[in-house]
C-alpha cells in the first residue's frame, strides 16, 4: 500500500519573522533556487519612493499601525516627493531600492529618467528627458524577505502570481478570479508561501506551455508545499516585441524576456532578422519594465500589449509567437481542496513514485486508467530528490545505476466518480507514494477567448 510522503514545508518561522518585521529580516536568510537556466540580469528598479512598513513602530508621528495606513501614507509621500523634486531639480538622486531604515528614499518619483541610469551595462540609454509613464503606483512584488500582508479591500479575493504587473500570470489571475486583487511576487516560491501564510487567498501559477513545455519548478514546488489545485486556466499567450518610442529594429542589439517567451518566439525573431543577443529575465513584464526604466534604445522586450501600455513602450511587432496555438496552462492553488463534482468536466492531478525493482510501474498505472476508459492529458517525470539513484548490483556484470523519478499525471475524471476512485485504489497497490494534488473543473473556454484580465471571463466559478 502507498504511504503518503511527508512534505518539506519552508522555514515558516523565519518567513513569519520577515512578515512581522521585514526591516529586521536580511534577504540572505532564505536562499531560493528558482532561477531559470539562463543567467538573469539584475533588475534595476524604477526610481521610486520606498516606505518601510514597521508594525512595531507606534511612536508620535508614526506612519500608521497597519499596512493599509502605511501604503496610503506611501502614496501621499510619493506625491509629495514628486512635487518637491520638481522644485528642487538640483537634488542628487539616490540609486537603488533605498535603505531599509529610512521611511523614504530619495529618488525621482515623477517618471523622468535619472542621469544615474542613463547608461546601463554598456547599453545605449535614452535621453534623460524621455517622458516615460510613471510606474511608482504599480504594486511592488512580494519578496522572500518581505512577505508582509497587502491591505484588505473588503471581500476582494487576493491572488498571488509570479511577476510584475503586465505579466501573463497577472492576466491568468484576472481570468481565474475576475475582480480579484492580484498580488505580484518575485518568485514562484513566494507565491506559494503567500497563500500558506494567509497573505493571499489563492495563487495562480504556470505549469506548462503548448510550445515551451513544462515549467518544472512549479511541479517540484507543488510537492514541497501543501496547497491544493482548485482550478486551471488556459491562457492564449500573444507576444509583442516592445521597445522605447522611436526605436527601430535596426537599432536593436539584444532581446530580453522570460526564457519561455524567448523560446516561444525564437523562429519569428530570426525571420525578422533579429539575430541579436537574447537575455533571460524573471518574467516578461519585468523585461519591459527594465527597458523602460533604463531608457534602453538598443534593447527590445518580449511581453504583452498590457506591459507596453503600463511601461510606455511601443509595439514594434505584434503576435511574434512561433505558433498561434501558444497557450499557457496555469493552476489555481488554495489552502483547502474543493469538493469534487460530477455535473461538469473535471480533471484530477496526482503524483506518485515506487521503490520496487523490476515492476513495470508505468505500464500498470496507464492500464489502470485505460481499463476504465479514463483519458490522460499529461504525464511528467521529475527526479526523485529524496532518493535520486537506485543501485542494482549484479555480481556478474557490475552495478546498474537507475535514476529514480516522481511521476505527475493529469486525467480527465473527477474524484467523485467511482471509476477514478477505483483507478487510484488499484494504483496504490503498486506505488510507494501517491498524492492527489487536486480534482478541479477543466477550463472549457473556447480558444479565441480574450486574454486580457479586464475583458476576460472566468473559466469556471471562482473556487
Ligand atoms: O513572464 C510572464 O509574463 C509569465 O507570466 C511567465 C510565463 C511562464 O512562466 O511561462 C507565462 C506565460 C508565458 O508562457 C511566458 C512566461
Amino acid at each position: 500500500m502507498a504511504a503518503i510522503l511527508s512534505s518539506h514545508p519552508p522555514n515558516q518561522a523565519s518567513v513569519r519573522a520577515a512578515a512581522t518585521n521585514p526591516s529586521s529580516h536580511p534577504a540572505h536568510q532564505l536562499t531560493l533556487s528558482s532561477r531559470p537556466a539562463l543567467p538573469l540580469r539584475p533588475r534595476t528598479r524604477f526610481p521610486c519612493v520606498q516606505c518601510i512598513y514597521r508594525p512595531d513602530f507606534s511612536g508620535k508621528g508614526a506612519i500608521g499601525s497597519n499596512r493599509a495606513d502605511w501604503l496610503s501614507t506611501c502614496a501621499i509621500l510619493s506625491s509629495k516627493v514628486a512635487v518637491s523634486k520638481k522644485q528642487e531639480e538640483t537634488d542628487k538622486p539616490v540609486p537603488g531600492d533605498g535603505d531599509s531604515n529610512k521611511g523614504v528614499s530619495g529618488d525621482e518619483a515623477g517618471g523622468k529618467l535619472s542621469p544615474v541610469v542613463s547608461a546601463v551595462n554598456g547599453h545605449i540609454s535614452g535621453s534623460a528627458t524621455l517622458d516615460l509613464v510613471p510606474i511608482c503606483n504599480l504594486p511592488k512584488a512580494l519578496t522572500i524577505s518581505d512577505l508582509s500582508p497587502a491591505p484588505m479591500h473588503g471581500s476582494q479575493l487576493r491572488v498571488a502570481y509570479q511577476g510584475v504587473p503586465g505579466a501573463y500570470s497577472e492576466a491568468a489571475a484576472g481570468r481565474a478570479y475576475p475582480n480579484c486583487e492580484a498580488i505580484p511576487c518575485d518568485q514562484f516560491e513566494v507565491a506559494f508561501q503567500a497563500v500558506e501564510l494567509w497573505i493571499a487567498d489563492r495563487a495562480v501559477l504556470p505549469v506548462e506551455n503548448s510550445l515551451g513545455g513544462s515549467i518544472h519548478r512549479n511541479y517540484d514546488l507543488l510537492l514541497r508545499h501543501r496547497l491544493h489545485i482548485v482550478g486551471e486556466v488556459q491562457l492564449p499567450v500573444h507576444h509583442c516585441l516592445l521597445c522605447l518610442p522611436g526605436v527601430r529594429k535596426e537599432y536593436l542589439t539584444r532581446v530580453i524576456s522570460h526564457p519561455q517567451a524567448l523560446a516561444q518566439c525564437e523562429h519569428t525573431l530570426t525571420n525578422l532578422g533579429l539575430n541579436v543577443a537574447r537575455e533571460a529575465f524573471d518574467d516578461t513584464a519585468a523585461a519591459a519594465e527594465y527597458v523602460a526604466t533604463n531608457g534602453l534604445r538598443d534593447t527590445a522586450a518580449i511581453a504583452s500589449s498590457r506591459a507596453a501600455e503600463l511601461y510606455g513602450l511601443q509595439i514594434l511587432a505584434d503576435g511574434i509567437q512561433d505558433d498561434s496555438g501558444n497557450v499557457t496552462r496555469f493552476v489555481m492553488l488554495a489552502r483547502e481542496p474543493i469538493i469534487p463534482r460530477t455535473d461538469r468536466p473535471f480533471k484530477t492531478s496526482i503524483v506518485f513514485a515506487h521503490d520496487r525493482e523490476g515492476t513495470s510501474l508505468l505500464f500498470k498505472v496507464l492500464s489502470a486508467f485505460a481499463f476504465r476508459d479514463i483519458s490522460l492529458t499529461k504525464i511528467e517525470s521529475r527526479p526523485h530528490r529524496n532518493r535520486p539513484i537506485r543501485l542494482v548490483d549484479d555480481a556478474n556484470v557490475g552495478t546498474a545505476k537507475h535514476f529514480e523519478y516522481l511521476f505527475y499525471l493529469d486525467f480527465e475524471a473527477s474524484m467523485a466518480e467511482t471509476r477514478a476512485q477505483n483507478a487510484l485504489a488499484e494504483i496504490q497497490e503498486f506505488t510507494s507514494f501517491l498524492r492527489v494534488l487536486g480534482s478541479y473543473p477543466m477550463d472549457m473556454t473556447p480558444w479565441n477567448a480574450p486574454s486580457s484580465p479586464s475583458s476576460a471571463s472566468s473559466p469556471s466559478p471562482p473556487l
